[in-house]
């Protein structure tokens, strides 16, 4: 069984599919931190991010693997650990360059297709291209203004200057970040994250039941 879980930025894609995946028993699996190790592993090289064919020489030298569990993701290239480094401001700047590479989202679905099921699947794309027979999908949502209020609780810049990166990565990851026609589309601006975790639990059963 394979839920996705897909949304726009800061949205509460990772700490949601975590509550659930938690609530499930089962991993999350978060497909941005693979575009963030590509870039990541792109600005440390001095690559071009707009360069396919080196992003992809880079990915083969260092390999990098996600450690999908419930309580978080981890990324590491051999035995570096990179999550730490993958949400920096650097990084998040760089990341929609990458992400829309056609060769580097075919390298990302590789890597997704292959880990073993159940899951929870957390993303852009995940109910619509990657995995779309999965058995239940969801798409958060929550205006700019709100997500930056909440991002400003974990990192130390100001609630304009975080909505504004918000509003520029939304039109760039627009084109991969439609929801599924078949996704339940929650608003998460009223509700808590407790919240958002019950409404999707509920979905599920729902989904049982069907
Ligand atoms: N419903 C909610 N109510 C209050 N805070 C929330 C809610 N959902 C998420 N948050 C908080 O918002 C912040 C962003 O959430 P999270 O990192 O899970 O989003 P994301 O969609 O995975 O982000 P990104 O796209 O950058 O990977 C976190 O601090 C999280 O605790
Ligand atoms: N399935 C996905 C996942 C992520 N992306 C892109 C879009 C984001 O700018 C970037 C980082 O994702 P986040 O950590 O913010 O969820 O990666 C994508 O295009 N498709």
């Amino acid at each position: 069984m394979i839920v996705t879980i897909d949304g726009v930025a800061a949205s509460g894609k990772s700490s949601v599919s975590s509550g659930v995946a938690r609530a499930l028993g089962i991993p999350y699996v978060s497909s941005g931190l693979l575009y963030r190790a590509a870039t990541l592993l792109g600005l440390e090289a001095g690559v071009d991010l707009h360069d396919a064919p080196a992003l992809l020489a880079l990915l083969d030298n260092h390999a990098p693997r996600l450690e999908p569990l419930a309580e978080g993701n981890r990324v590491w290239s051999g035995t570096r650990e990179l999550t730490d480094a993958l949400h920096s401001s650097r990084v998040d700047a760089g990341v929609s360059v990458v992400a829309v590479l056609p060769e580097l989202r075919a390298w990302v679905d590789a890597q997704l297709r292959a880990l073993p099921e159940p899951f929870v699947a957390e993303g852009r794309d995940m109910g619509t291209n990657v995995f779309p027979h999965a058995g239940a999908k969801f798409y958060l949502t929550a205006s700019p203004r709100i997500r930056a209020e909440r991002r400003a609780r974990e990192r130390p810049e100001d609630i304009p200057a975080i909505e504004a990166a918000l509003v520029r990565r939304d039109a760039k990851d627009q084109v991969q970040s439609a929801p599924a026609p078949d996704a339940q589309v929650i608003d998460t601006g009223p509700l808590t994250l407790e919240g958002v975790i019950g409404v999707i639990l509920e979905g599920l059963g729902e989904v049982g039941k069907a």
